[in-house]
């Protein structure tokens, strides 16, 4: 199993390039059914991730997997959450301070979370399908570091996450240094062909169309 400790990949040398080229191009770039859900939205504005995955499932309007998950947590994981998309308050500020007390660095999570001005105070990136202001319980220890299957993408630990204003994806992390180097070749087209597009250039005849949408 990859971990941060083992990967080959440098995260932290390379994160403000990840948020430049951002979810959009990453994903076209890649090739693969690694989309997250689409419900999936930033808690507040501007968050942005680029983390190790640890992925973690638990019962519907249950959040004691979510304090075992932090205790388990090595630093520089996000925690990626199937909570079963219950509009419940999983995650708030108190659990934003443990997380981040113990090196954790962000949160995906199929579910609700609440406190989110707190949470946006202490700039830690969240994603969640719901703001939802209803407690959970602590009663199911759910599933800590199992691959976990989230639409088409399966998401395993040490993956790597990356969310943003566009949504969430999760690559592995084999395939991370092919998928950023595919992604570069990409923007700089994009880049070229808006330099076209502004000097009065067509889509469709960048795109390779006649006027007629025939190639
Ligand atoms: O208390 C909870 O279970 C969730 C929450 O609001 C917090 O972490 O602050
Ligand atoms: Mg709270």
């Amino acid at each position: 199993m990859s971990s941060p400790q083992d990967s080959r990949y440098d995260l932290d040398a390379i994160r403000e390039e990840i948020f430049t080229l951002g979810t959009a191009t990453l994903y076209e770039a890649s090739g693969m059914d690694c989309l997250l859900s689409p419900a999936l939205r930033p808690a507040w504005p501007g968050a942005a991730l680029v983390a190790r995955a640890l992925p973690v499932t638990t019962a519907a309007g249950d959040n004691l997997a979510l304090h075992l998950a932090i205790e388990q947590a090595r630093p520089g994981e996000a925690l990626v959450v199937d909570a079963q998309q219950a509009d419940h308050g999983y995650w708030g500020e108190v659990l934003t301070a443990f997380a981040q007390a113990r090196g954790v660095v962000g949160l995906v999570i199929l579910g609700g979370v609440r406190d989110v001005r707190d949470i946006a105070a202490r700039r830690f990136p969240v994603f969640s399908t719901s703001i939802a202001l209803a407690g959970t319980s602590k009663d199911d220890a759910g599933e800590i570091g199992a691959p976990m299957r989230c639409g088409h993408a399966v998401i395993r630990r040490g993956d790597v996450i990356v969310a943003d204003h566009d949504g969430v994806i999760s690559i592995p992390d084999d395939a991370f240094a092919t998928v950023v180097s595919r992604s570069r070749e990409r923007a700089e087209q994009e880049t070229e062909y808006m330099r076209q597009l502004e000097d009065g250039a067509s889509s469709v005849t960048l795109y390779g169309f006649d006027r007629d949408g025939r190639r």
